[in-house]
């Protein structure tokens, strides 16, 4: 093989995409360079070959294809095959060009076949998910933010054979306002995704189900939140076309105006659900399709029982849900009435409330230092009270650098089930960013249930 103009050209393994023919006998190499950005992260930047000429077209032909298994290798046995979805609403409205500038070249070279798909309207990425063949492709790749990501994980779970279609990983390429999923997979960049789908790592991360009787069960990569938290994500939509700047605008105006809000919360802790290890709680599937051990009454196992106020049919067991009987007329002023293991928060109000399953709420955000994807535990954390103005600046100086929980005010519990009743007007409960009906939820970690695309 022969460079017009460069004789010698070294990619690494890790680096190398795969190739494009080029006019019959000729090819050019993709691949993907490594640099720290400003804030001293990875970063993956785009790179093309001179135009390389074989000896023949058959040649050209095969060198490509010997590229594309070396740089992007096929990881499912339907082949290499990406089922790709755009929200093309998300962030400031540029996912497509996201996608259509950098990511479909990169997929091109790597030699996938893409089934692509731009949603209509809000709820379509969930549709498009249930209704695709999930096993037949090596990943989901949603382009757009963590609401598409939720979407995209409801469809998951609202079919029978979900069990085997949690194999399948997923991943976000950022274009969204927030974009936690993929800042926590350490995906910076549309470039730097594109480059991890194509090699195909991933590891296990946690889900929550989220259940408000009579309604559907929802399932949850990254947080719940109410008050604060809530008001500075939903409460700055309207901001949305200033990036994630509208974030730190929304919780500057909760500190000032000294905001509380009122809930009743219940919950079990790791340690009281019978934790072995910092991965999984009692009872720990370690991924799809395996039997469930024993909750706190060790009675409960496997598949899910359609659980009382739920009008899902399919998904995990809710093995510490199910201990609470009927969720209806459960009573959260009664802390008596709850089964051994749960306990109640002891504020009525807090001033900052979130339970994380991952440590970053967006690019900058570390809401969740001690969070992780398979701790097996959400960190529920709070500040009953911030008292002044001033307290109230220095918790988020605090939370801006990732150190709020080395105030003594903010708590935490790592708590693997959570009932929120919220009782303040003036705020929403918000679940990986998306807000849902405004009354009682019932939350509970699956250990390890899916899979995401990591760098
Ligand atoms: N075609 C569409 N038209 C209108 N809304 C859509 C469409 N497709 C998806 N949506 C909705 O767009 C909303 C916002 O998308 P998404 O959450 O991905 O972006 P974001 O809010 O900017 O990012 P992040 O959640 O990371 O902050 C989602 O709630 C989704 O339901």
């Amino acid at each position: 093989m022969e460079a017009r103009r460069e004789q010698h050209l070294q990619v690494k393994e890790d680096e190398l995409i795969g190739a494009t023919l080029e006019k019959g006998d000729g090819l050019k190499l993709w691949y993907c360079t490594l640099s720290k950005s400003k804030s001293g992260q990875d970063i993956r930047h785009l790179r093309t070959s001179a135009h390389f000429t074989c000896t023949s077209a058959q040649a050209a032909q095969k060198t490509v294809n010997y590229l594309r298994n070396l740089g992007s290798p096929c990881k499912c046995s339907f082949g290499k095959r990406l089922l790709v979805i755009i929200n093309p609403h998300s962030g400031r409205g540029k996912a497509k060009k996201a996608y259509h500038s950098f990511v479909e070249s990169i997929f091109d070279a790597a030699g996938f076949e893409v089934v692509l798909h731009v949603t209509q309207h809000a709820g379509h990425a969930t549709d498009i998910v249930r209704n695709a063949p999930l096993e037949q492709f090596q990943a989901v790749v949603a382009v757009g933010g963590d609401g598409t990501a939720f979407e995209v994980l409801q469809g998951y779970f609202q079919v029978p054979d979900w069990q085997q279609r949690i194999k399948t990983p997923f991943c976000l390429v950022p274009s969204g306002s927030g974009n936690a999923l993929s800042a926590n997979c350490g995906l910076w960049s549309a470039v730097t995704a594109a480059h991890a789908v194509c090699k195909g790592k991933q590891r296990p991360i946690d889900i929550f189900s989220v259940l408000q009787p009579q309604g559907q069960c929802f399932y949850a990569f990254l947080s719940i939140y109410y008050g604060m938290m809530a008001n500075l994500d939903r409460g700055t939509d309207h901001l949305r076309w200033m990036g994630s700047v509208r974030f730190t605008i929304g919780a500057l105006l909760e500190v000032l105006q000294r905001k509380k809000y009122a809930a009743r919360v219940a919950y079990v802790r790791t340690v009281d659900a019978g934790i072995q290890s910092p991965s999984g709680h009692a009872g720990d599937s370690q991924g799809a399709g395996q039997e469930k051990g024993s909750g706190m009454n060790g009675s409960q196992k496997g598949e899910y029982r359609s659980l009382e106020g739920s009008t899902a049919s399919h998904g995990p067991a809710t093995i510490l849900l199910d201990d609470l009987g009927n969720l209806s007329q459960l009573d959260l002023c009664n802390a008596n009435s709850l089964p051994q293991g749960w306990q109640m928060l002891p504020h009525d109000e807090t001033s900052f409330f979130a339970a994380v399953n991952l440590p970053l709420l967006d690019f900058n955000s570390r809401t969740g230092p001690q969070a992780g994807f398979d701790t097996g535990c959400l960190d529920l954390m709070y500040v009953a009270d911030l008292k002044s103005r001033k307290e109230g600046l220095e918790f988020l100086d605090a939370a801006g650098k990732g150190k709020h929980l080395e105030l003594t005010k903010c708590l935490l519990e790592k708590v693997v089930a959570l009932i929120i009743e919220p009782l303040s007007p003036g705020t929403w409960l918000v679940v990986d960013g998306e807000d849902i009906d405004y009354r009682r939820v019932f939350v509970e970690v699956h250990p390890k249930l899916c899979s995401v695309i990591v760098a």
